[in-house]
Formats: C-alpha cells, sequence, structure tokens
C-alpha cells in the first residue's frame, strides 16, 4: 500500500537540454516564443544550477550530457562519471599497471597478435576523448605490442560537424609519438554508435573492422573528400595497402579493447563484434563497464550511484511512475535510478515509442503530446506520490544543430508543459522543472580553426530549475543560488515532505 495521506504529491519534469544562456547569437531558446517557460521563471521560486564539470563530477569545464546529468539528479550528489574515472587512472599510472590490460598486452606482444583499439576520435568528451587513444598507443608501445590497428569512429555531434579531420590527424601525429598503430577503419558514429537497434547499421561496422569489407580507400583525405553528408555519416571504409588489400582484419590470437568510457552508444556494436567473433581466439576488453549482453571484462570500474530518489522513495513506499518518449527512457530509468537495473515494486515505467525512422527537423514536437498525456494520467491518480518525466525535444532536435527546428522544438515544448502544469493544479500537485545540461541555448561554436561552426552538442551552461507550487501551497520566494544539480533529489523529497537521502550530498533549494 503506498502511503500518500502525509504527501503532498508532485511531478518532476527533466527538460533535456534546457540550458541558460543571455540572448545572443545562436541562443535558440531566447529566440523562441515560450510564454509558458519563461512566466514560470519569473512568477514562481526559480534558480540557476550547475550542470556541468566537476559540480557534477566531471573534469571541469567538461559540458554536462543525459547519462551523469540525470544520474546527478537521481543520486542527490554529485557522483565521479566514468571519464574521470578513466582519467585518474591514467594520471596514477593505474591504467599502465591493469593487470587485465598488461596481461592482454603481453599476450600480444608473445604472440604477434595485433591490439585493435575502436573509439570515438574526437574530444567531445560525452562518450570518449581521443586523447585516450593516445594513452592507450602508449601502453601498448610500451609493452612491446608492434601492431596496433586504430578504429576510428568519427563524431560531428558531440563536436562540430566537419571536424573529422582534424581528430584524425591527431590520432596520426599519436602514432608518430607513440612509434606504433594505422589507421584500419573509418566510420561514421551514425553507424558505429546506432542505439535504435538497426542491426543493418551496426554489421557495416563490424564487417569493417572484423573482416576488411566495406568501402576502400588509400587514406582518411579520401574518405573525407567523400564524405557529403557530414562527419556522423561516414560510411564505414576500410583503409588499404598499395595492392588495394584491407591493411587490417581481426584474426585469432589478437585483441579488441573499445575505447570509449561511455556505453550507451557503443554497446549496440561491442555485442555484435563478440557475437561475430564467437569462433575466433580473439579477447575482447572495454575501457570502462558496458551494459552489453556479453560480458566484456572492464579496465575501470563505475562509481556507485546507489541510495538515491529512487531508494528513498522506495523506503518510504511512495509511488512513482516515469515517463518517457524512447530516446530518453533508460535516463528516466535507468540512470535515474543510479544505473540500477532492478524493477522496484513502487515504480512504474511508461514508454512513449518514437517515429521509426525520426525527422527530428521536420517534426520537432516529436511525440512529446503523447509523454504529456501520460503524465497528466498518472497526475490523476491518488496512488501516485511521483510522476518523473523526461521531454526531450529541446535536446533532441538541438543535436541536429538546426536553429530553427530547435526553436519549434522549445516552442512546442512550452505548450505541453502548459498542459502538464493545468493538470498539476486540478490535482494538487506541485512542479519541479529543471533542464540536465544546455544544449539549445548555445547553436554555433568556433570550430578547430577558431571560425564559427553550426553546434548541436552540449553546453557548460548552467540549467533553470523552477518550482511550481500546488494550489495553496506555500513556498518561499526564491530558491538557493549556488545549487547544483545534486540538489534535485533534496528538493523534490522536501516537497514530497520527506528528509533527504542519508547518501546525499545535495541540499534542498527551497
Ligand atoms: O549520444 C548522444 O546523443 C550525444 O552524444 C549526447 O547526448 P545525450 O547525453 O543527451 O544522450
Ligand atoms: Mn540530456
Ligand atoms: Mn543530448
Amino acid at each position: 500500500m503506498t502511503e500518500t495521506t502525509d504527501t503532498r504529491p508532485g511531478i518532476l519534469l527533466v527538460l533535456d537540454g534546457w540550458g541558460h544562456a543571455e540572448p545572443g547569437p545562436g541562443n535558440a531558446l531566447a529566440v523562441a516564443d515560450t510564454p509558458v517557460l519563461d512566466g514560470i521563471r519569473a512568477k514562481y521560486p526559480a534558480t540557476l544550477v550547475e550542470a556541468s564539470g566537476e559540480h557534477v563530477g566531471l573534469l571541469p569545464g567538461t559540458v554536462g550530457n543525459s547519462e551523469i546529468g540525470h544520474m546527478v539528479i537521481g543520486a542527490g550528489r554529485p557522483l565521479d562519471y566514468d571519464s574521470v574515472l578513466v582519467q585518474r587512472q591514467i594520471d596514477s599510472g593505474g591504467l599502465r599497471d591493469n593487470p587485465r590490460l598488461t596481461e592482454a598486452l603481453d599476450a600480444l606482444a608473445a604472440g604477434g597478435g595485433a591490439l585493435h583499439l575502436v573509439g570515438l576520435a574526437s574530444d567531445g568528451q560525452i562518450h570518449a576523448h581521443v586523447d585516450h587513444l593516445h594513452e592507450l598507443l602508449s601502453i601498448a608501445a610500451a609493452r612491446g605490442v608492434e601492431r596496433v590497428w586504430v578504429h576510428a569512429i568519427t563524431d560531428g555531434r558531440d563536436v562540430a560537424d566537419r571536424t573529422a579531420g582534424h581528430y584524425l590527424g591527431r590520432v596520426e601525429e599519436f602514432f608518430a609519438t607513440t612509434g606504433v598503430g594505422r589507421l584500419a577503419t573509418v566510420s561514421g558514429r551514425g553507424y558505429a554508435l546506432d542505439k535504435s537497434g538497426d542491426l543493418e547499421l551496426t554489421a557495416k561496422v563490424t564487417q569493417a573492422v572484423a573482416d576488411g569489407r566495406g568501402a576502400l580507400a588509400r587514406d582518411h583525405g579520401q574518405i573525407l573528400a567523400g564524405a557529403g553528408d557530414g562527419d556522423v555519416w561516414i560510411n564505414p571504409t576500410v583503409l588499404t595497402d598499395a595492392a588495394g588489400e584491407p591493411l587490417a582484419t581481426v584474426r585469432d590470437g589478437d585483441a579488441i579493447l573499445f575505447a570509449n568510457f561511455r556505453s550507451d552508444r557503443i554497446q549496440q556494436l561491442a555485442d555484435d563484434l563478440v557475437k561475430h567473433l564467437a569462433e575466433s581466439d580473439v579477447r575482447i576488453l572495454s575501457l570502462t563497464q558496458y551494459d552489453t549482453e556479453a560480458d566484456i571484462p572492464a579496465l575501470v570500474g563505475r562509481a556507485d550511484a546507489s541510495g538515491g530518489l529512487a531508494d528513498q522513495l522506495e523506503a518510504h513506499g511512495l509511488r512513482s511512475v516515469r515517463v518517457a518518449e524512447q530516446e530518453k527512457f533508460e535516463h528516466v530509468t535507468y540512470y535515474l535510478n543510479g544505473r540500477d537495473e532492478r524493477r522496484r515494486e513502487v515504480e512504474e515505467h511508461v514508454r512513449i515509442t518514437s517515429d521509426e525512422a525520426p525527422e527530428y527537423t521536420a517534426r520537432p514536437e516529436m511525440n512529446l503530446d503523447r509523454v504529456a498525456d501520460a503524465v497528466i494520467e498518472a497526475a490523476g491518480r491518488t496512488d501516485v506520490a511521483l510522476v518523473a518525466a523526461n521531454l526531450a525535444n529541446i535536446d533532441v532536435v538541438g543535436h541536429t544543430g538546426d536553429h530553427d527546428a530547435t526553436v519549434k522544438a522549445a516552442e512546442y515544448t512550452d505548450g505541453q508543459v502548459e498542459r502538464i502544469l493545468t493538470a498539476a493544479a486540478a490535482t494538487g500537485r506541485w512542479v519541479v522543472l529543471v533542464g540536465d545540461h544546455g544544449n539549445a541555448e548555445r547553436m554555433s561554436k568556433p570550430g578547430p580553426d577558431g571560425a564559427p561552426l553550426p553546434y548541436g552538442g552540449h553546453t557548460t551552461n548552467p540549467v533553470p530549475a523552477v518550482v511550481v507550487p500546488a494550489p495553496g501551497q506555500l513556498l518561499p520566494d526564491a530558491l538557493r543560488d549556488g545549487g547544483s544539480l545534486a540538489d534535485i533529489a533534496p528538493t523534490v523529497l522536501a516537497l514530497l515532505g520527506r528528509p533527504s537521502g542519508p547518501a546525499m550530498t545535495g541540499r534542498s533549494l527551497l
């Protein structure tokens, strides 16, 4: 039985990619006509909270992302994100001496096997850092591995598009400075990092990496010259020798090391390669722990994110309903719950299916009306203490880099927020609205040569946090300044009339 009698129920809305910046060129949110979002920020207790860098458990100056954003919102404390744990292992020398790595490299050196490094080549720092490839090359060289192949994934999403040449050039510099390594394949992240379940895209990368099959090129310059659709959609391409033969294929006795630190987008490829190579004698490792079907040994573990909002709701017997469109479904469930897969009795999940081949610029509305419908339906239930939803449009459309479509996404979000606020008032609920990281408030950025380029990635800007009170609910006039996403779970618990969790170091913004 859910205990709601002494509870003031509410709604937590995470507006994905809702950052704050002063009006200026590239600020799609400042241009958008959003009377509801502007109105509540002016009228109700509101503030800006930090959502990037060390405030949430990333390296200083690093843009926020949906995983760490939702994890910290849920945990009520900053967490050391996987990228930070990797960096710490690099700085301390722990990675160099990592027994899983040294054992694999020593076996390659002794048997003449090749190391295949697979990773995103950019410094977007959402999925990977190109410098980690440098570190891994240098460790391999130091352990006497002579043949190292890099299977580079081009970005164009977390960094400006058409910068792949710059990053592939850096990778080639690493080959020169470490004395090992050669580029074996190049694939756009649209293929290599698909997470929609489209295994045909993944298979093209698997074939290129494992079997040297696919488009062929002599060097990366030739690949980029033909990359008409941008860095994301570079066709998986195999580099060839003078005779036109693939430089590398994966053979018995080789090892593959996945160098991305974020799992969500590389895991489909990792699972596919594991399956493809099931009958071979190839050791497969990942830099960090992946949520793969295959149990791939990782070099660096994960931070403990337990004791967060989900655990507190469970401890108090408070029912929550989680709602999101497919793109962000894991974020309001798995990540908000601290990467804990356990299904709790007091938790219900509503996944709104996305379009089969979503055209975000043509339909910036996505399926937000159905997300709002589900939120409104759950809000009408007296047994539900908290409805937690992700409104994805501002971030997902923002990632296209299309300023005008992103303006439309924000305007549509505004209308759906109004529907939810009306339902909240009718059902006696307060509403907390917060961004998980910036995105749409900055849609252009200087490229590697300093010239401005359209930019669809995340930012280090703070995000708005607003509490819309339930009818008749007395709240302070303002929210505390100087907070971060770590303060959201304590705020939500305080509004529910419950203490903050013992593991939470964040403090209520009220
Ligand atoms: O994977 C992506 O879509 C982007 O690289 C990062 O976006 P997210 O952190 O919002 O998922
Ligand atoms: Mn996000
Ligand atoms: Mn995003």
